[in-house]
């Protein structure tokens, strides 16, 4: 059996409000309020255990340690400790603090692109992480990223590549912006690449606001190193507009599964070329549901975070199910849109509502807070890591996120220098619960 496994992020201890993103609606209208990082890892941890329950393969990924001390080390910064290096930013460059310090890393959507061994031409799974290079606070990612996806994806069956050359040339925002179609997860699938904009080719349209966080450039790499077929890979481009608008990434717009599309029909700057290519490349077993702007408007989906749900085939059970963010029930034309789809499209029967508030705020839903790697039962078998969420880890997380986080966070309260002390000393024992060695800077020196 071959499974399509949810890695979810589990949300670190310095979650916090700091309006970092420009072009995230939510994480500007956030900024500067009180966030409570306990509150927003049980939030994520419910989700898991929800989707365990219903016998999906889940799993998850460690927070980054923050704030981030090697990024200040390299920026200048010394100190004989690095509580020593936190004063000096603190008295001379105040702005970086937040920068260094934000749990981004959670949205492992982004945290790197995955192809399954059954779409590359070694017959490997490959990973690469993802630069991230258009935001600040995200670029410093990829190290620590790579770090823990070599601890969990151990031996042959892998292959590891180094993040694409930073800059905005190569831009890459990983899975959020990449969906792969297949019959079953182990056969052979279409990978599709979604790209804000081309850095290469500066007559093609892009977008007049917000940056386009994408490039064409990087996902056509990303294609050739993981060895895709180009009759089994598919480009598109964002349309500008919901770029505009908000949609920082293709998942805030679109979400696909197995054979299944589910899209705004403002998401692609050429919709029906795209489901064209898609059912070519997919041999014709391939399915969409395009909702209309009629229906949702692209302001109300990005307030919902609609599109930004799990598309999942659940054990035991006919057709699919959509994991969605409470805030749908919030939205009228969302809400309505949402009771009338089991029954106008068969193919979604199923839509369950999670509170995930603390990580919305930020601009992360559900899909973002998870990386999808399709793994055969003998590669989970064979993983030495404890990620799998079984109902003691689950426990032993819940346990371990009540003694160590904080139920408030102020702005001002990542100028304290216990946090340091205290996410680090929660991360430690994590490694410890996760069985993963030591995948944090600070455990190696
Ligand atoms: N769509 C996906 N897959 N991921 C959502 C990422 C949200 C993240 N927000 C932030 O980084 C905001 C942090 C802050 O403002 O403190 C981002 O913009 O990159």
């Amino acid at each position: 059996m071959t499974f399509e496994v949810n890695f979810d992020g589990l949300i670190g201890p310095t979650h916090n409000h700091g309006g970092l993103s420009f072009g995230n609606v939510a994480s500007n209208k956030h900024a500067a309020l009180t966030s409570s990082p306990k509150k927003a890892a049980l939030q994520g941890l419910e989700k898991m255990k929800a989707l365990a329950d219903m016998g999906m393969k889940q799993a998850v990924l460690p927070p980054h340690e923050r704030p981030y001390i090697p990024t200040l080390r390299e920026l200048g910064f010394q100190g004989e400790t690095d509580s020593d290096v936190l004063k000096e930013v603190v008295a001379s460059a105040p702005y970086l603090l937040k920068q260094v310090s934000s749990a981004s890393n959670m949205w492992v959507a982004n945290a790197a692109t995955v192809s399954p061994f059954s779409d590359t031409q070694n017959g490997k799974t490959h990973f690469t992480p993802a630069n991230l290079s258009s935001m600040f606070h995200r670029s410093i990612e990829a190290k620590t990223t790579s770090n823990i996806l070599k601890a969990i994806f151990q031996g042959d069956d892998y292959s590891h590549h180094e993040p694409l050359p930073a800059g905005e040339y190569f831009s890459d925002e990983g899975a959020a912006n990449h969906t792969r179609f297949c019959q079953e997860y182990g056969q052979e699938g279409v990978e599709f690449f979604v790209y804000g904009a081309s850095r290469f080719n500066p007559n093609t349209p892009k977008p007049a606001v917000f940056p386009a966080r994408q490039t064409l450039e990087a996902s056509q790499a990303i294609a050739r190193k993981h060895g895709l077929s180009s009759n089994k890979t598919v480009f598109a481009q964002q349309n500008p507009i919901v770029i505009d608008a908000g949609v920082f990434h293709n998942d805030v717009i679109a979400v696909g599964t197995r054979d299944l599309l589910f899209y705004h029909e403002l998401a692609f700057l050429d919709s029906e070329q795209v489901i064209s290519q898609l059912e070519e490349s997919m041999d014709g077993h391939f399915q969409s549901i395009k909702v209309a702007d009629s229906e949702v408007p692209l302001k109300d989906a990005v307030s919902s975070y609609l599109f930004n749900s799990q598309l999942l085939t659940v054990p035991e059970q006919t057709g699919y199910t959509l994991i969605v963010p409470g805030e749908c029930m919030k939205v009228e034309s969302v809400k309505t849109y949402l009771d009338s789809l089991p029954e106008r499209h068969q193919q979604i029967n199923q839509v369950h509502y999670f509170n995930l508030e603390q990580s919305m705020r930020n601009g992360g839903g559900p899909a973002c807070l998870r990386l999808r790697v399709v793994m055969s039962q003998q590669q989970i078998e064979q993983t030495k890591a404890n990620v799998f969420l079984t109902d003691s880890l689950y426990q032993e997380l819940k346990d371990w996120v009540n003694r160590h986080y904080r139920d408030e966070l102020t702005p001002d309260d990542l100028y304290d220098p216990a946090l340091l002390a205290e996410s680090r000393a929660a991360l430690d024992e994590l490694t410890q619960i996760l069985n993963i060695g030591p995948i944090y800077d600070f455990q190696k020196n």
